[in-house]
């Protein structure tokens, strides 16, 4: 078969019909109950499952950050496995708000084996799962659907008898999950669920949560959607009953298929830290809370300091977070080019006005930024990596790097003029442009001198410079401008809106273009004096004026 012949292996997905379907209309209002279960599907796909080490700080990350639902592992897997259950149990490391969950399969031993590992846990849930899809059911168990669902019940029936043994007097919950939920007729997805329930018999004191995987993404989020609604119209208790949804992301839909999940009916969803699990992943919990957080909803998480989250992850799964991934990719609140770099820029001095008219600070003022969904700081990012510099950038990107670098506010010519020589540098290099060598590029070309810079003074004519002075009050101006007239230079001053601190730490910087020889020069001046300032813009724009300048400077300039 030739490889453009190859698609013809694959067959559609056929839906399940729910014409009067009503999610589209929800809304996400308030969040979900969450569970982690970076210890136990995102720690199972890991080449080198987490280490007692790796995973207690994976734990304590879990707990520090706010989940109250941590799936631990799976006991019966390994000694590791089993070990750390007990560690945390016995060493009382579980918070009185949190529920920890052990995973097991419908089989006799490992459920005695598991349930016997939670013993003395102040709060637990056992989580017991089969596959329930026709392929699982012919291909990897060699069953019918009537001995499918038996095993369901029969691992009920075992939980029931164990943990009444086990953990008799202690909180103990229990979850059950049809495996490939999404790829099992709904008709039967339901009957094993009420088998399950049968045996359970869920109250309000004895709730039970029925947890609804995606196992292997295969369809449209919204057919998903559909089996959840469906499933939420058609179970029995349905108020002891948590519909919990399990998605996977093998299409790169996972986070699509739980929030149209959550429209759908679903209460509580179960997923990884930056999408860590099998294949391509669990649904990123982060992506999901920071979603909610973006449209005003408190997802009871705190991502306020998501590197510490993204770097601790790492560490743990060994495996880098990539830099594009959303809210904590190293790059996503990075932007390299220039017409989005103008537009925050633009949106940037918007918060700024607003506040200023308000009254408030900038954070009290509601976030409408361009290309920027979140504010950084809200995660712990700052604004100064915002804007980078490269080929693409243009002169909002420029003028961004030397305000919130440097506190240097360029007049919105010298920026066009500046980025003209930044364009080049970065041309000239074929790589990015670091802040420092964007400072760099500024200093040599607009504020160092060649020689001392002396008085000016203009061999014949006059030359019109307009000082826009930054951190100079109106007494500077005055006598900036006595002290430039006597030489042949008219000055005109512009103030720029008040800096606190402009150019780190100098008293004053001016911006000088002068009209030489038919043509605008700049130069700036940095200085602890408003008038050294002036003086070493005029001069320096004056020298940088070159053959024009030197017709009308003396030559000592
Ligand atoms: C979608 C998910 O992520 S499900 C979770 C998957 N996670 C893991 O498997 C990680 C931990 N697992 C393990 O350490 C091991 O697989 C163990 C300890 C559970 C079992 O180990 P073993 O019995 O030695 O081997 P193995 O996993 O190959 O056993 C598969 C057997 O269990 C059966 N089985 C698989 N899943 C289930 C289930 N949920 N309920 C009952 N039986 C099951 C299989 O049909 C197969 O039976 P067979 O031997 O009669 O053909
Ligand atoms: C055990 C279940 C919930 C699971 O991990 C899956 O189906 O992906």
């Amino acid at each position: 078969m030739g490889a453009n012949r190859a698609v013809e292996r694959y067959s559609d997905f056929t839906p399940l019909v729910l014409p009067d379907r009503t999610w589209p209309d929800g809304r996400i209002s308030s969040s979900p109950r969450w569970l982690s279960t970076d210890l136990r599907d995102g720690n199972q796909s890991l080449a080198n499952p987490m280490s007692p080490a790796r995973k207690l700080r994976m734990f304590e990350l879990l707990v520090d950050i706010g989940y109250k639902e941590i799936e631990i592992g799976f006991p019966v897997a390994s000694q590791d496995d089993h070990d750390f259950v007990r560690l945390l149990i016995e060493e009382d490391r579980i918070p009185d708000d949190v529920w920890i969950s052990a995973l097991v399969p419908a089989r006799d031993e490992l459920i005695e084996r598991t349930i016997r590992s939670l013993s003395g846990a102040p709060r637990a849930t056992l989580h017991l799962y089969n596959a329930t899809a026709p392929l699982f059911r012919r291909v990897v168990f060699g069953m019918d659907r009537a001995q499918c669902k038996d095993l369901a019940v029969r691992g009920t029936e075992l939980v029931k008898k164990y943990a009444e043994k086990e953990l008799r007097g202690g909180n103990f919950r229990f979850q059950y999950s049809p495996e490939l939920f999404n790829e099992t007729e709904a008709d039967f997805s339901l009957e094993v669920c009420e088998a399950v329930m049968d045996v359970w018999e869920p109250s309000s004191d004895r709730p039970i949560i029925l947890n609804f995987p995606t196992t292997v993404e295969r369809s449209l989020p919204s057919v998903f959607a559909d089996q959840i609604e469906w499933l939420d119209r058609n179970l029995s208790r349905r108020e002891h009953v948590c519909l919990s949804i399990h998605p996977h992301n093998d299409r790169g839909t996972g986070v699509a298929s739980a929030e149209l999940a959550l429209l759908a009916g679903a209460q509580r969803i179960e997923g990884c830290l930056f999408g860590n699990g099998e294949r391509a992943g669990n649904v990123c919990l982060v992506t999901l809370g920071m979603n909610m957080f973006s449209h005003g909803v408190d997802p009871g998480v705190d991502f306020s300091d998501i590197d510490r989250i993204r770097d601790t992850v790492e560490w743990c799964n060994e495996i880098p977070v990539h830099p594009r991934h959303p809210y904590g990719g190293e790059l996503v609140y990075t932007s390299f080019s220039g017409s989005h770099q103008d537009a925050i820029k633009k949106g940037f001095d918007d918060l700024e006005r607003g506040a200023a008219e308000d009254g408030v600070s900038v954070d009290e003022r509601p976030w409408l930024m361009p290309y920027l969904p979140v504010d950084p700081k809200d995660v712990g990012r700052t604004y100064e990596a915002i804007v980078r510099i490269t080929t693409q950038s243009g002169k909002s990107g420029v003028a961004y790097v030397m305000s919130a670098w440097y506190g240097m506010r360029l007049p919105k010519e010298l920026q066009k003029d500046f980025a003209a020589v930044v364009q080049s540098n970065a041309e000239l290099l074929g790589s990015e442009l670091s802040p420092e060598r964007v400072r760099e590029l500024f200093e040599k070309e607009y504020v160092s001198s060649d020689g001392p810079v002396g008085e000016p003074y203009v061999a014949g004519g006059r030359v019109a410079a307009t000082l826009h002075l930054d951190g100079a009050g109106e007494h500077d101006a005055r006598t900036i401008g006595a002290k430039l007239a006597p030489w042949g230079i008219d000055v005109r001053t512009v103030h720029r809106a008040a800096e606190a601190d402009p150019a780190g730490g100098a008293e004053a910087v001016v911006y000088a273009d002068c009209r030489v020889g038919g043509r605008t020069v700049w130069g700036v001046g940095v200085d602890a004096s408003a008038v050294g300032a002036a003086l070493s813009a005029v001069g320096v724009a004056l020298r940088r004026g070159g053959r024009e300048a030197a017709a009308v400077v003396a030559p000592h300039l």
